[in-house]
């Protein structure tokens, strides 16, 4: 056993609280896989029926409809009554509200919680990662926050199928209390001290995903899909090392990993709209007949913006740009890409 096991396996010396900000999908999933890890877990959302649905019957039928939740999960409409006593205050709202609904309770955490963040996306506004605007929004110093980030299709895991993720931390302690708030039968943390590269890997996935769905959604086979998915990696890694992450991180779970299960699954709200608007659909057209939050529409624009200030090439990202917001035809799309000049294979 690794000591790295070893910590993890050791039981906190008492019931570990959490609060999740964010009663979708994922926040009320992640809720669920942390009170099978044994934390008690207080779920806060918006919607009044939402949270009365899973504080009273253990359900959230909008959400994730059929599925019974653990007794250690229950809801609160308060949400600085829900952070007060958590040890671990876990944020899955859509990136572009994380900052609204953080600030109003900067004075309300205990003092010593952990950040973490379930988000994939930037801020549209400033550029930002997640984990930044955590530690902006509550005045957290930067090793008290972490981020989780994998191929974690909210729907198999609340099914309890087995998967793994990455808990990242520039703090071992802060990734190892994250880790093993979650860890169970079926769901495995590798921790990892490359917040940059998981965060960005998570995000720009969402974008090659849009990629991917609007070329199956034009019709277009696996060969397509391998060579965005493969490509796609190679501009995340170019943004990621330009941003100071570490190499290792993108061939990885939060990397390649989440990159397969997002671009594969019909599950993915990313892949899904990509598939509308690849058939013709206008984007807002897309987002109605999706639903729920596809992170790569408001992101795809603040990481091409990174990417241009740091001089770093991404053409996928910008034919989705172009797609999506400045009126490129679909069906323009693969020749646009096609057509740059010939280059050796490597980043
Ligand atoms: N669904 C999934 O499989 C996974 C999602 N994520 C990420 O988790 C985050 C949340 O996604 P989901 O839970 O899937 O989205 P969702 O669309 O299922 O739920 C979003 C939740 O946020 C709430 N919300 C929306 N705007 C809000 C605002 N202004 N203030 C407060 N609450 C607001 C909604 O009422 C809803 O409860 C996203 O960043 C997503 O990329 C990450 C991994 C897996
Ligand atoms: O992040 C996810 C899987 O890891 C979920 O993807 P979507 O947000 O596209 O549904």
């Amino acid at each position: 056993m690794t000591a790295d096991q070893a910590v993890l396996e050791q039981q906190p010396s008492r019931r570990l609280r959490a609060a999740v900000l964010g009663a979708g999908t994922w926040g009320t999933t992640f809720a669920a896989v942390m009170a099978d890890a044994g934390c008690a877990v207080t779920v806060w959302g918006r919607e009044e029926k939402v949270c009365r649905q899973i504080a009273d019957e253990h359900r959230n039928e909008a959400y994730l409809p059929g599925l019974t939740l653990p007794d250690g999960v229950t809801a609160d409409l308060d949400a600085r009554r829900a952070v007060r006593d958590a040890d671990l205050v876990v944020v899955a709202v859509p990136s572009q509200s994380a900052r609204s609904v953080l600030e109003p309770l900067r004075d309300a955490i205990a003092p010593g919680a952990v950040g973490v963040s379930l988000m994939k996306g930037v801020e549209l506004a400033t550029d930002r990662r997640m984990s930044e605007v955590i530690a902006e929004s509550l005045d957290l110093a930067v090793d008290r926050i972490a981020v989780v980030s994998g191929p974690n299709l909210a729907r198999e895991i609340a099914n309890r199928q087995p998967t793994a993720t990455v808990v990242a931390s520039t703090s071992d302690e802060t990734s190892r209390l994250v880790a093993q708030a979650c860890a169970s039968s079926y769901f495995r943390p590798y921790t990892n001290r490359d917040v940059i590269g998981v965060e960005l890997c998570g995000a720009v996935k969402n974008v090659i995903a849009l990629a991917v769905g609007i070329s199956q959604g034009r019709g277009l086979g696996y060969n397509t899909m391998a060579t965005v998915i493969t490509r796609g990696l190679v501009e995340i890694t170019r943004l990621g090392l330009a941003l100071g992450a570490d190499a290792e991180t993108f061939p990885g779970l939060a990397g390649m990993g989440d990159l397969m299960a997002t671009c594969a699954s019909p599950d993915s709200r990313n892949h899904t709209l990509g598939g509308h608007v690849g058939r013709g659909m206008s984007l807002e057209e897309a987002i109605v007949a999706t639903g729920g939050t596809a992170e790569g529409v408001k992101s795809c624009r603040p990481v091409l913006e990174l990417a241009t200030t740091l001089g770093v090439e991404m053409p996928i990202t910008e034919a989705v740009v172009r797609v999506l917001y400045e009126g490129l035809p679909v069906e323009d799309l693969a020749p646009l890409l096609l057509a740059r000049p010939y280059k050796s294979e490597g980043l």
